[in-house]
């Protein structure tokens, strides 16, 4: 079947592990690369770069990236890989580690070419029925949900399973953007010139600058990648054990872009809310929706007061509640331009 183009919504699946590192206080950072490889490899992916200091490690992968903690592994990946492939690997080489599984959080939007899937993404129903049969009997509350919003095509599917014994870290939180409709004049700064004979670091590099995404977090030490003929990745590192990541999918006729990272719900809220503005500046799409993973209701309250004065109408808003995770909120977004254009208001220009 040809491929009608690239997926670029991500599946996300965070891991938390629990128990003694008999070696040291590195834990899953152990893991060799022989093994990551392996775990990769299920999932139909490579590592392309990586950057690490001494709280964590980042992968950027030729589908998105990787972030290990020593007890915590995100690993999100785009295209048409396998990601949940990677969960019965990850659990073996835990285990040979002395850390057990105690909490999973899976996520993903709304494919755009559903059909294109692979087992077991081939529907969430699918992966649900996956998660369940693999994850171990010690993570027994378990919630599957897909939240709605008004848009056709951007719901949000979140299952997440925890262990009754173990507390999660209720401080921080998780914000996940996902942008499509990118703005045509900022999405071809995500494609390479044909005549640049760059590699892909010095590329990426030349895409971070040009974008001002070396600005949205200041100070973060970015490890970017430039894709041949076009797209885009980067993981940042900044405040210590901080991550935040930006991909993009640049094709005209499907293209999208996400942000992510996370933040402590004591951090300086007008900080996140300069952040988000500027992550949504870099690409201004027509629809653009934002999940975030938090106990703190200061922080979804946040994000419609930072995106709306862009230009952006909010049109829904889902919360609910899941174990060994806190309170989701799914927002989403249309800008006032693609209002307009479907003879719903006024036309605003971009500044
Ligand atoms: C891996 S990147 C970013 C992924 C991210 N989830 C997204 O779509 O925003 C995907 C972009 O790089 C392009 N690309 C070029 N070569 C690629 C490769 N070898 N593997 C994956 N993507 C590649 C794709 O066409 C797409 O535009």
């Amino acid at each position: 079947m040809a491929v009608p183009g690239f997926e670029g919504f991500e599946k996300r699946l965070e891991l938390h592990f629990f128990g003694d590192d008999p070696v040291s206080d590195m834990g899953l950072r152990l893991i060799n690369m022989e093994s990551l490889e392996k775990v990769l490899n299920a999932v139909q992916c490579t590592v392309v770069s990586s950057v690490g200091n001494q709280f964590f490690d980042a992968y950027v992968l030729s589908e998105s990236s990787l972030f290990i903690y020593p007890t915590k592994i995100i690993i999100k990946t785009c295209g048409t890989t396998q990601l949940l492939k990677s969960i019965r690997p990850l659990i073996h080489y835990a285990f040979n580690l002395g850390l057990t599984l105690c909490s999973c959080r899976y996520t993903r939007g709304s494919f755009i070419f559903p059909k294109s899937q692979p087992s077991p993404h081939s529907s969430f129903k699918e992966e649900v029925i996956y998660l369940e049969e693999t994850l171990p009997s010690n993570l027994c509350y378990r919630k599957a949900s897909v939240m709605l919003s008004k848009l056709s095509n951007h719901n949000w599917h979140v299952f997440t399973a925890g262990d009754q014994e173990i507390p999660i870290d209720q401080t921080l939180f998780t914000i996940e953007v996902c942008m499509t409709e990118l703005d045509r004049v900022l999405a071809r700064k995500f494609f390479r010139r044909p005549d640049d004979d760059k590699n892909s670091d010095a590329a990426g590099q030349e895409m971070t600058e040009l974008t001002g995404i070396d600005n949205i977090i200041p100070g973060a030490i970015i490890c970017d990648f430039g894709f041949d003929p076009c797209g885009y990745s980067m993981n940042g590192i900044h405040d210590g054990d901080r991550y935040s990541t930006i991909h993009v999918t640049p094709e005209d006729g499907f293209s999208y872009a996400s942000f992510e990272c996370v933040g402590s719900i004591y951090d300086d809220m007008d900080e996140f809310s300069e952040t988000l503005k500027k992550a949504v500046q870099v690409f201004r799409p027509a629809t653009l929706s934002v999940s975030t993973t938090s106990s703190s209701h200061e922080v979804w309250t946040r994000v419609a007061n930072a995106i709306e004065p862009l230009g952006f109408k909010c049109r829904s808003f889902a919360v609910d509640e899941f174990p060994a995770a806190g309170s989701v909120v799914f927002q989403t977004f249309t800008s006032r331009r693609k209002h307009a254009e479907h003879g719903g208001g006024r036309y605003i220009h971009w500044g």
